[in-house]
C-alpha cells in the first residue's frame, strides 16, 4: 500500500496518529470520493438513512417509527462459511475446522480487490466499542466501510462514534482494525443499485495482528464487523492468550418466585433460540426473566467467580417465527421503531410482516424479493434469515445489569442444538470436564443463518464451529484449562434440546415460553433441591421433577421429549469419535477420557 493520502475531502478527524495513518493508507488504496468519520449523532443517523431512502435501498416504515425496510441482492442473505477465513501464520493454527489461508497470500488477493473498491463511495469511519466504554480494558475496534447500510445497522448493534474516539485517543489506544467494502466501485456517473455487493466475497480474519478484512457482502454477519467477526473470532483467539471466554451464548437473569437471582449463560447455533430463550416470558408462577444478552457472551474471572457481559448493543434476530404468542419481548422491542428490517415482507400501510408473526397472512404484501405476495404464493414472503436489528434497551425485559461494566457471575452454562431425535429435553453434566465434553459434541441441524444446506446434522462444539478464530483443539483444550486453573468458579453445565420429535414429525416440546419449566429444574439443581436420576450421558429430572403443571401435554409427548434411549446413543459413539478423530494430538487427554467413559457407561 502507499501511504500518503491525497486530497480525498474529508469530514473529521484523529489525533490517534496511528488510527490516521492505517485510514489514510486504506483510502490510497481503496480510492474512496470522501472520507466521513462516524461521531454517532442523530444527525448523522437521519443524514445517512435519508441517503439510503435516496438510493433504494431503504424505504421508510409508516407505521413503525424511525424504521426502514430492506432488502437485499438474493445472493447476500447469510454469513458464508466457505468464504470465511482464519490466516495464522501456518495452517495449524487455523486447525482442522476452519479454512486457511497465509496472511501474506490473503492479503495480496484482498489487496487486489480492495484496489480502487470504493470509488464513487464514500468511506466512513466508525469509532465502536465491544462492552463498555467504562470497563477495565474497553475492547475497540474501528470499522472503515463504504456502506451507509453498515454504519446505520453499526449504530444499532454497538457503541460508536466520538465519545468512543476521544476516550481512544487519550491513550492511543490500540483498536481491533475492521476493514469492510461492499467491493462495487462506481463508475464515472455509473447508477449505483439498491444493494451493492460483489460475487466475490472473502470474510477474512487475522486474529494475530487483531484484523478483519471484508469482501463482497453486505449481510449482517460477514458486514457488522463488531459482531461475529470481532465479538467471536478475533475475541475468541484474544480470549485464549489471556485466560477469558468469547462465547456465542445469551445471557439470562433468572429470579425465583423467593426472589433468588441467578444468571445462567446458553450457547445454540445460529437460529437455535438463542433470542427467543433470552426474551422468555416464563409460563410458571412466581418466576421472572431478564435478558442481559442475546447472543454473545464476553466471560471473565472475577472475586473468584466467572462474570459475563454482553459486549453489544442490539439486537439482530431471526424475524421468522417472532410473534406476541411466542416472543412478544421481541415485538414490543420493534414496536419502538428505530430499526432496520432486511428481508421480511412489507405491508401495503408501511409496516413489516414475516411469517410466524400472526396466524393469518395479510391479503396482500411485498415480499423480500420486492414481488407482489398472497397467502396464495407458493414462496415464502420473508427470506428465512430475514433479520430485525434493534436497540437492545428497547426491549421490555432488558435486565438493569444490562448497564455493569463488570457483567454479571454466571452460575449455569446451557448448551443446546436443534435435534429432531436423540438428545433428551435436558440432562446435566457430572462435572466440568464432562460439561465441556457435552459442549465439544454438541451436534445441530444446519440452518438457513448460513449458506448452504439447510438441516444436515453437524457437530457444533459449543455453537462455536463457524466462530472459533483459531485451531478448534486449542480451544478445547483452554476450555479444559480454565476448568483446572479456577475449579471453583465453574458454572455447572447442561445440556438441552427443545427440538426433539414426536411420533408424527411435530415438536415433541412446547418450547418458547415452557422452557422456564427446564429453567426452573436447572435452578434447583443448582440450589441443591431438585431431584435427578443418574443415566450414562448425565442426570435427567426425576419422575415429576420437572414441573408440569398446567402444562396440557398429550399422554407420551413429554415421556418423548425427557427420555434417554440408550441405543440411539450408542449411534452417536462413533460420529463422536470421527469428530473427534480431525483433532490429532490437539484433542485434549480429558476428552478422550470422557468419551471412554461414556462408551463404558452405555455398555454396563
Ligand atoms: N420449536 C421451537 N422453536 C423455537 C424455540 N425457540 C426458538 N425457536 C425458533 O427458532 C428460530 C430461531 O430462534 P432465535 O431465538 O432467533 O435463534 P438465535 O439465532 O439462536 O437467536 C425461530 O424461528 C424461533 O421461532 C423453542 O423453544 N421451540
Ligand atoms: C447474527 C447471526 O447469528 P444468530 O443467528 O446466532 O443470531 C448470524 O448468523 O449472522
Ligand atoms: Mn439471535
Amino acid at each position: 500500500m502507499t501511504t500518503t493520502s491525497t486530497d480525498i475531502p474529508t469530514t473529521g478527524g484523529t489525533s490517534h496518529k496511528e488510527l490516521a495513518a492505517w485510514v489514510e493508507e486504506v483510502a490510497a488504496l481503496t480510492t474512496p470520493d470522501s472520507i466521513v468519520w462516524c461521531d454517532g449523532s442523530d444527525e448523522e443517523w437521519d443524514r445517512l438513512t435519508q441517503k439510503l431512502v435516496d438510493a433504494g435501498t431503504f424505504v421508510k416504515l409508516d407505521r413503525k417509527p424511525n424504521s426502514f425496510w430492506a432488502t437485499s441482492d438474493p445472493a447476500d442473505v447469510a454469513r458464508v462459511e466457505d468464504r470465511t477465513f482464519i490466516c495464522t501464520k501456518d495452517a495449524e493454527g487455523a486447525g482442522p475446522t476452519n479454512h486457511w489461508m497465509a496472511p501474506d497470500e490473503m492479503k495480496g488477493i484482498m489487496s487486489d480487490l480492495y484496489r480502487g473498491c470504493m470509488k464513487g463511495r464514500t468511506m466512513y469511519v466508525i469509532p465502536f466499542v465491544m462492552g463498555h466504554l467504562e470497563s477495565d480494558t474497553p475492547m475497540y475496534g474501528v470499522e472503515l466501510t463504504d456502506s451507509e447500510y453498515v454504519v446505520c445497522s453499526m449504530r444499532i448493534m454497538a457503541r460508536i462514534g466520538s465519545k468512543i474516539l476521544e476516550k481512544m485517543e487519550e491513550t492511543d489506544a490500540p483498536y481491533v482494525k475492521c476493514l469492510h467494502s461492499v467491493g462495487a466501485p462506481l463508475a464515472e456517473g455509473q447508477q449505483d443499485v439498491a444493494w451493492p455487493c460483489s460475487e466475490t466475497k472473502y470474510i477474512s480474519h487475522f486474529p494475530e495482528e487483531r484484523m478483519i478484512w471484508s469482501f463482497g457482502s453486505g449481510y449482517g454477519g460477514n458486514a457488522l464487523l463488531g459482531k461475529k467477526c470481532y465479538a467471536l473470532r478475533i475475541a475468541s483467539a484474544m480470549a485464549h492468550d489471556e485466560g477469558w471466554l468469547a462465547e456465542h451464548m445469551l445471557i439470562l437473569k433468572l429470579t425465583s418466585p423467593e426472589g433468588k437471582v441467578h444468571f445462567i449463560a446458553a450457547a445454540f447455533p445460529s437460529a437455535c433460540g438463542k433470542t427467543n430463550l433470552a426474551m422468555i416470558e416464563p409460563t410458571i408462577p412466581g418466576w421472572k426473566a431478564e435478558m442481559v444478552g442475546d447472543d454473545i457472551a464476553w466471560m471473565r474471572f472475577r472475586n473468584g467467580k466467572l462474570y459475563a457481559v454482553n459486549p453489544e448493543n442490539g439486537l439482530f434476530g431471526v424475524a421468522p417465527g417472532t410473534g406476541y404468542p411466542t416472543n412478544q419481548n421481541a415485538m414490543h422491542a420493534i414496536e419502538k421503531g428505530n430499526s432496520i428490517f432486511t428481508n421480511v415482507a412489507r405491508t401495503l400501510d408501511g409496516d413489516v410482516w414475516w411469517e410466524g408473526m400472526t396466524d393469518e397472512a395479510p391479503d396482500e404484501l411485498i415480499d423480500w424479493r420486492g414481488d407482489t405476495w398472497t397467502p396464495e404464493s407458493e414462496n415464502k414472503a420473508a427470506h428465512p434469515n430475514s433479520r430485525f436489528c434493534t436497540p437492545i434497551t428497547q426491549c421490555p425485559v432488558t435486565a438493569p445489569e444490562f448497564d455493569d461494566p463488570n457483567g454479571v457471575p454466571i452460575s449455569a452454562i446451557l448448551f443446546g442444538g436443534r435435534r429432531k431425535t436423540t438428545i433428551p429435553l435436558v440432562t446435566e453434566a457430572r462435572d466440568w470436564n464432562h460439561g465441556t465434553f457435552i459442549g465439544s459434541t454438541v451436534s445441530s441441524e444446519t440452518t438457513a443463518a448460513a449458506a448452504g444446506a439447510v438441516g444436515v446434522v453437524r457437530r457444533d462444539p459449543m455453537a462455536m464451529l463457524p466462530f472459533i478464530g483459531y485451531n478448534a483443539g486449542d480451544y478445547l483444550q483452554h476450555w479444559v484449562n480454565l476448568g483446572r486453573e479456577h475449579a471453583d468458579a465453574m458454572p455447572k453445565v447442561f445440556l438441552v434440546n427443545w427440538f426433539r420429535r414426536d411420533e408424527d414429525g411435530g415438536f415433541a416440546w412446547p418450547g418458547f415460553g415452557e422452557n422456564s419449566r427446564v429453567l426452573k429444574w436447572v435452578v434447583e439443581r443448582l440450589e441443591g433441591t431438585g431431584e435427578g436420576v443418574e443415566t450414562p450421558i448425565g442426570t435427567v429430572p426425576a419422575e415429576g421433577a420437572l414441573d408440569v403443571d398446567g402444562l396440557d401435554m398429550e399422554p407420551g409427548q413429554l415421556e418423548q421429549a425427557t427420555k434417554f434411549d440408550v441405543e440411539e446413543w450408542k449411534a452417536e459413539i462413533p460420529l463422536i469419535e470421527e469428530w473427534f478423530a480431525q483433532f490429532g494430538d490437539k484433542l485434549p487427554q480429558e476428552l478422550r477420557d470422557e468419551l471412554d467413559g461414556l462408551k463404558k457407561r452405555l455398555d454396563a
